[in-house]
């Protein structure tokens, strides 16, 4: 975030909505990994925002614009928002405003032993991987394979700068590309 230039963040997990309204299923979880668990429209909303006022949005989400000089005013710079989150590419409505998708995957145990050192406001249960998190997964990556997206795959595997490395190099070339 911090080697592009007027960038934004919009994070997924922040649009979950209340505990209560989460809806408990037959296997007696509560059902986080769903789109119906997030509130989308809001979500949709937000993203909309940036994209019709990049430099309002930055400034009243508290991030800095690079220095202007007196030919090109923030408005003529180039704006970058990224979009993070478990379950973005299921849906549709936000496809079309995406000019890049990346997608990281890994494997069940290392996923499974990840998830495990991970410290959420909500606590998941005993079970609920197993139970929940992995099946949904693999339902959700099924469905956004059926509709043939455009989405780049990203080993998971590979450390933090590796990955990071690719992605920058990426966009990068694809900035390039459009000039
Ligand atoms: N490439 C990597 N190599 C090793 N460990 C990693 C890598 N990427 C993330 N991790 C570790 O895995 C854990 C989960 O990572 P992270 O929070 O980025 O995942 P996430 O999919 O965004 O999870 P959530 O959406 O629930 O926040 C963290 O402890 C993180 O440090
Ligand atoms: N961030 C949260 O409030 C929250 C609450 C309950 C569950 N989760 C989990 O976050 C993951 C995505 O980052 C999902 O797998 C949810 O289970 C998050």
């Amino acid at each position: 975030m911090k080697s592009l230039p007027n960038c934004c963040v919009v994070h997924q997990d922040d649009f979950f909505k209340k505990p209560g309204q989460i809806e408990v299923g037959e296997d007696g979880f509560k059902q986080w990994d769903v789109i119906a668990a997030l509130d989308m429209e809001a979500m949709t909303n937000t993203i909309k925002g940036w994209v019709e006022n990049p430099v309002k949005f930055a400034r009243t989400h508290g991030v800095t614009l690079s220095n202007t000089s007196n030919m090109t005013g923030p408005e003529e710079q180039l704006h970058i928002l990224i979009v993070e989150g478990f379950l973005l590419y299921n849906y549709l409505p936000l496809m079309d405003v995406f000019n890049k998708c990346y997608y990281i995957t890994i494997p069940y145990q290392e996923c499974k032993s990840r998830r495990s050192m991970r410290q959420y406001t909500i606590p998941d249960l005993p079970g609920l991987f197993d139970g929940h998190v992995w099946p949904m997964y693999l339902k959700h990556r099924r469905e956004m394979e059926d509709n043939n997206l455009p989405i780049e795959y990203l080993d998971g595997l590979r450390t933090k700068e590796e990955i990071y490395t690719q992605v920058y190099e990426d966009i990068q070339n694809t900035l390039l590309n459009r000039l």
